[in-house]
Formats: structure tokens, sequence, C-alpha cells
């Protein structure tokens, strides 16, 4: 095909509305010789009859941030394109029908807030007035975002598209993508068909943006997109008189957007069992297709919908739709570099929030192309967080019939998914089971969340007050407080860093000295040239040319993704060893009184100081046992080959029973931690966290030689800080801190909190997060008064730079 150049800067395949949004905006920083191949033709897979909703109401900050990027965006596309996008700034209502439900959306509210989005909570009456045909009868609370909108998916595409050539971009249509080449774990090209025609374009960037292809196509690469196809349905009425411009209105309650358009209702649904599409692959052929109606399937959704908006039962069916769209384990799309292949990017997942998402995910992702690092932290979308046996087909076809419906579910703080579990689990799985343990998953691992009582139900009981295991957390953080108890961190992410080059290569990775006597463990991160955090972990340096690092389960992906790509011509060996060894950790003042009574080796100050690791007998068989905490207590990380990990634990466990020892679960090892306020990656600190700024300094030595971000760490050490994390505990004892509640200082938004737990111990919720201090001494920022925006009401807050839980660490070295 003459039009096709033999080399590009970049290839993008999939032409829907996520990979014109891509070409758009790289073509907006100059990327100017950029392909777009679509196999069809442009916006034929789920772009065309997606319903187009703009919402900023999101769940997270950067979501908020980047759905406020599109819809802005999507206002002035229009002008700069002459293309009609459709885009009508009508306004959106979200209504809740329970005190659940209005808490959340309330939340979303201060959030949104805290971002500049304009929202406001309304009351029903006024959801009356600015929607006279709903039945208000149970509606609790409402919130209104006037400059939400709709508009038209398939136009915005276009209009993305025209702007993408206007700056030199070529898009050109079917082309089919046959091969992405490769050579020494980087992309090198693809190579292309058009009917008879078949040709190669040279290239070292290749966008995945194939929407429900994008995993088979992947999988090609060796690269895992674990995604699926669930069928998605909604209906559009006959024309309805004197029916008028109407706000986006969505009742999550029952399942349901509704958009008014051209003077016809559409009402659309995310139902709680969805129906998995697409099987056994999708047909090459599919092109603006359809899926076959199912009216029983749709059917309690409409009966709701009626009752909700009487109109509806009068006025005729026009169109009864239903067509396939992407959905994930967990709900939110990819992006970003794929971790098995250099130069492999991915935009894809979007879970029926393609049209709202799509602006500011092309935005993202194109700095990120164009940069090398992520233009703020992304790490919720990141390619990095899947793993790699979730694009298991049973496991995907199980979870997306949940994740279609959560969509619109009450997101309850700690909601455990119901479909595709078990497929990761400890060797003491069982033995925690049958002590009542309640599990969560996290990466695929099951993970004792909390232990329930004697003749308690061992399920959990959602809300956004506290949870039926609250008390439960309570016993078991004073048991590590006072007393000794042991989690099974068996997830916990295992690397080995091996060979003649191990230790220069971590010294050049690392922010923190790991040059150090073998058996010392080391607390560092990894850095980008920014100074932010990379990666969070402990190093143990094993022998002269052997090192252990331990990063957690969620990360390791990302972790060894990061350490793979910054190996240079250097003899190191990195391995993943996670399902090799199991992790139990003891902690409490009384760990030492009982590992000693199970093992003959010495565990005093002087043998065995606070960061020191070595071998040790233990029953009957071998552990490795770390001497460092995460809960901020004398302790041990005990690392035991898999093997022996029941036999070590039972050892532990009878040895315990006249110290009390207590089994703990994740949700007190995260109330522990934030009480230390110790930082947990992905939520306090990451990519964009300075790592000075996160209070890390005292792990970073910047007079030990050159590393990545030690110009950064000398450049802020210059200019001061911009912002501090602080933690925060609530002087009302009853209300919860998550995350991303708003900080207020002075009467002002100024943050929101990175994480939140209770801290039985200090007594009241606590949280961190960051707040603006430049120029500003430590006591200056903390002289400030300090209230925390939860859903709409502030409450006080005490904040303190150094840990409220001991600040000294004299606990840890006892
Ligand atoms: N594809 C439907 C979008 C739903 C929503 O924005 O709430």
């Amino acid at each position: 095909m003459s039009s096709l150049p033999a080399k590009a800067r970049a290839v993008i395949i999939g032409g829907g509305i996520s990979g014109c949004s891509v070409a758009y905006h790289l073509a907006k920083l100059g990327w100017t010789d950029i392909v777009l191949l679509e196999r069809k033709q442009l916006t034929s897979g789920t772009t065309w009859h997606a319903a187009g909703l703009i919402g900023q109401l999101r769940a997270s900050q950067n979501m908020t941030r980047l759905a406020k990027y599109s819809a802005d965006l999507y206002v002035k596309l229009e002008a700069e394109t002459e293309v009609a996008t459709g885009m009508r700034q009508v306004g959106s209502i979200t209504v809740a029908l329970t005190e659940e439900r209005k808490h959340e959306i309330y939340r979303q509210a201060s959030l949104a807030r805290a971002f500049d989005v304009d929202v406001r909570e309304i009351s029903p009456r006024e959801v009356k007035e600015m929607y006279p045909h709903l039945n208000i009868e149970d509606v609790v609370g409402a919130v209104h975002l006037p400059l939400d909108g709709q508009c038209d998916p398939a136009n915005i595409a276009m209009a993305l598209a025209k702007g993408a050539r206007q700056r030199g971009a070529k898009i050109v249509e079917n082309v089919k993508v046959t091969e992405v080449l490769k050579k020494n774990g980087r992309v090198t090209g693809v190579t292309w068909a058009q009917g008879e025609e078949h040709g190669m374009i040279e290239t070292d960037v290749v966008i995945n943006c194939a929407g429900m292809w994008a995993r088979d196509l992947a999988g090609t690469s060796g690269v895992t997109v674990p995604l699926h196809a669930c069928e998605h349905f909604y209906l559009v009425t006959e024309a309805i008189e004197g029916l008028g411009r109407l706000p986006v209105l969505r009742v999550p309650d029952e399942c349901a957007y509704y958009k008014e358009d051209a003077g016809k209702m559409m009402l659309g649904a995310f139902e709680p069992v969805a129906k998995p599409w697409g099987m056994n692959g999708i047909s090459e052929d599919f092109c603006f297709d359809q899926l076959q109606e199912d009216f029983e399937h749709f059917e309690p959704i409409l009966e709701m919908g009626v009752n909700r908006m009487p109109m509806l039962g009068t006025a005729g069916i026009h169109t009864f739709f239903n067509g396939p769209e992407s959905f994930t384990p967990d709900d939110r799309y990819y992006l970003g570099e794929a971790p098995e292949l250099g130069g492999y990017w991915v935009a894809a997942g979007y879970n029926s929030i393609g049209i709202v998402s799509s602006g500011g995910a092309g935005m993202a992702l194109a700095q990120w192309i164009n940069d090398g690092e992520a233009p703020f932290d992304l790490w919720e979308v990141d390619i990095r967080r899947a793993q790699p046996f979730q694009k298991n087909r049973r496991y995907l076809k199980e979870r997306v019939s949940e994740t279609l419906g959560l969509l619109y579910a009450d997101h309850f703080p700690y909601r455990q998914m119901a479909t595709s579990r078990n497929v990761r689990r400890s060797p003491i799985h069982e033995h925690m089971k049958a002590r009542g343990a309640v599990f969560g998953e996290v990466a695929g691992w099951e993970r004792a969340n909390w232990f329930a009582k004697e003749g308690q139900e061992r399920e959990y009981r959602y809300s956004w007050k506290r949870q039926n295991w609250f008390e439960n957390q309570r016993d078991e953080h004073l048991a590590v407080r006072n007393n000794v108890g042991l989690f099974d961190m068996t997830s916990f992410g295992k690397i080995r860093i091996e060979g003649r080059d191990a230790l220069a290569f971590l010294q050049r990775l690392c922010a923190n000295q790991l040059d150090v006597e073998p058996g010392r463990i080391v607390y560092t991160q990894m850095l980008n040239n920014r100074g932010g955090i990379e990666s969070d972990l402990t190093i143990t340096r094993l022998s002269d040319t052997a090192f252990f690092a331990v990063v957690p389960g969620a990360t390791l992906q990302r972790d060894l993704a990061w350490m793979r790509n910054h190996l240079k011509d250097e003899f190191v060996v990195i391995t993943d060893v996670t399902a090799g060894e199991s992790v139990l950790c003891l902690m409490g003042p009384k760990s030492r009184e009982l590992i000693q009574k199970i093992s003959p080796n010495d565990f005093s100050n002087e043998g065995n100081p606070f960061g020191t690791a070595r071998e040790i007998e233990i029953g009957m068989g071998l552990a490795r046992a770390h001497r460092v905490t995460y809960v901020g207590e004398l302790g041990w990380e005990l690392y035991v080959s898999t093997d022996q990990t029941a036999h070590v634990f039972e050892t532990i466990e009878e040895a315990g029973k006249d110290l009390g020892l207590k089994l703990c679960g994740l949700h007190t090892l995260d109330s522990c931690r934030i009480e230390k306020a110790f930082r947990h990656f992905g939520h306090d600190i990451t990519d964009e966290d300075h790592v000075l700024e996160a209070g890390l300094g005292f792990a970073v030595k910047a007079d030990k030689g050159d590393f990545i971000g030690r110009d950064a760490v000398l450049r802020k050490k210059d200019t001061g800080h911009d912002r501090r994390l602080v933690q925060f505990r609530l002087s009302d004892t009853e209300p919860l801190l998550f995350h991303n509640e708003a900080i207020v200082r002075d009467g002002k938004i100024v943050g929101t909190i990175t994480s939140g737990n209770y801290g039985h111990y200090l007594g009241g919720a606590i949280g961190l997060g960051y707040v603006p201090s430049k120029g500003e001494s430590a006591e200056q920022v903390l002289a400030s008064g300090y209230e925390i925006e939860i859903a709409g009401v502030r409450v006080k807050a005490e904040a303190s730079l150094r840990p409220m839980y001991d600040p000294k660490a004299e606990r840890v070295r006892m």
C-alpha cells in the first residue's frame, strides 16, 4: 500500500476513540510521523455504539483529574476541528436511594471539588425541579454537576482523528496488523496486510489500542492484557413529546443511566450478573456489528426504569441495543508500557467508560511515551499491575461477569470480588481458613484480611461506617501492640538479584547504600529522574554477589520490569522467587520470647540487631529470619521454603498458646502501619511523589555516589520542599478515613488523604496526605488548623510530621 510509510516513530493499532486520542495527543506533542492502523473502519468496534456520557464524578483523584481533562477537551474540540462532536454540557445528576449511596456520592463530590470540578449536593426537591419526569419518592440525596455532559462518541473520535491528521499523523483504515516484530526484548516494527497486499513498518513504539481485541493481539507478542468483552444493553425510546433538554441521570441503585437525545430517552444498564461474550475469540469480520437482543436479561432493569420514569411505560421502543464492550478484572483500564516488551504500550480495557476516559488517558499516555515517565501517578490504571495468570480465559470470563455490574454497585471500602477467587494461595491457606480467616484478594493472592471469632459469620458486611470486623481488627491490633501477633505475608513479591555486577547495579537503582555487610537489610526506594518513587522495598544482602528484594505483591511485575529495563551490559540475573518462599511475620513485644522457644538461635539485640537477617533453625526446619517490621514493633519476618511452611506455622502456633499469640489479618497490618506513619506504595508514595517530600530522606544516601534520581534529590535539597506528607488523627473518634478525603487547611481544601485506617491504639481515624509547604518550616506547616472533609462534613484533625505512634522508634529496637 503505497500510502503507508516504511518507517514511523510510532504505530497505533486500533481506530476507536482510544487510538484516535493517543494519535491526537502524540501529534500535539510534535510526533508527526506516526501511523494509526485500523483493521476495518474507525470506531467500528465499540466506540460507535457507546452512550457518550461525560461524567466527572469518579472514585479517585487521578480518575477525576483525567475525566475533567476529557470534558474540557471535548468542549473545545468542535471549534478546533470543525467536526460536530455533539458535545452538550447538559449537566448530570446522580441520585441515591440509600443512605450508604448518598454517603458515597457525597464523598465523590468532596473529592471532585478538590480538583475544581463544579459539583453540588442537591435535595430530592431540586432533583424534581431539574428532572420533572422522575419519581423521587425514595430518593434520599443527589449530586449535580452542571458541566458534565453527553456527546456523539463516534464524532468525538473522528474529531480527534482529524486533529491528529491536521498535525501530520497518518490514519489508515482496512489495514490489519499481522505481527509486532521484536528483537532483544524491544519492539522493532509491525507487519501489516490489506487484502493480498502485505508490508512492514519499522518502529520502536507500538501502542495497542485494539479494544476488545487487545488481549489476543497482545498475546501474540507475549504481552499480558487481561480483558474480556461483555454484552452491554440499552434501549432508546421513540420520540417523547415535550421531553425537553434534560441532564444525564444516573440511578446506580437501580443499575441504570438515562440520557435524553433528540427528544428520545436512552436507558442503559450495568446489571449485577453480566453476560461475557466472545469466549472463543472475536470474529475478524466484526464491523459495526450488534449482538442478539435478550429482553429477559434486560427486563428487571426496564421494570425499575418504568417505575422511576413512568413515561417509559407508554413510550414506544425505537431500539433495543446490545453491543460488546471490554471489561477488566478490577474495573480499571490499562495504560502504560507492557513489562514484557520494551516499546509495547497499551491503552485499552475501558469498562464502558471509554469515552470519558479516552481524552485524559490519551493525553497521559502520549506524555508518558514522549518523556519516558508517567506525567503523574497512574498506578491505578498501570498495565504493570496485571498478573500473567490473569490472561486465563476462564478466570476472565467469570470475573467480568461481575465487574460490569460493579460499575454502578456501591463502592464500599474493602469490597472484595466474589468471582474468580482462590487462584493463588499460601501453603497455610487451609490452616488460616480453619482458624476463622476471612479472605481478601490482591494480585490473585488470597490473604487473611481478618479473623472471625467462634460463631461469628465469616462474611463482610459492607458499609461506609464501621464494618462488622471493626472489633476483630481492634483485638488483633492491640495484640500486636501489647503481646504478639502472626501475619501470613506470603503474597510479598520476592526477587533475587545475583551476579558479579549485582551490587553496582543496585547501587545505581537504589537511593540507599547497598554496599553493606552480608546479612544486612536495607530499606530503600528506587527513584525516577524527578526523584519520584518507582518502588519501595527492602533489600537483604545475602552474600557478596547475591541480594534478596521484598516488594508488595501488587507491585511485583512493576518492580521486576523496572529492574530489567535498567539492566545494561551487566552480569546480573534477576529471578522472581515469590512462589518459593512463604513469609510468616511474628510481631509484637512478646515475639522474641516466642521465637526463642522454638529456635536455638540468638535473637538478642546484640546477636541479631534490628535490620539483620540470617538463617535459623525453627522447629525441625529452617527459615531466614529478617528482623524488620511494617507494624512498628519488635518482630521477625520469617522466610520459609514453601514445603516447610505448614510445619513452621504449626510450631509457632503451639509455642504461642501460652503467650496469647493471635492470628492477624491484613486490615490489622494496615491499621498498625498507619499509626506508625509507614508509607504505602501506590497511595502515600508514588512515582509522582518526591522521596524527600514523602519524608523518606533518612533512606537516601546522596553521598554514596551516583544513582537514578540523585540530581533531583540534590535539587530538592537546594530549593526546599513544595509539599510534605503529614499524618492526621481525627479528633472525633467516630468517623473513618479510607483515602481520597479532602484535606482542609485553615478553611481551604489543599489536598487529599492518600491512605487512611483506624488507629486502635491511638484512638481515632488516622490518615496520611500531602499539604503544600513551599517556603515553610515544619512548625509553620503544623501551626495551621486542619480539618478533613468526609462526605461534605468537616472534622477537626491533629497533624504531625513525626509518627504519632512511637516517634523515637524505641519499640522496634526493644
Ligand atoms: N457507557 C455508559 C457510561 C456510563 C456512565 O458514564 O455512567
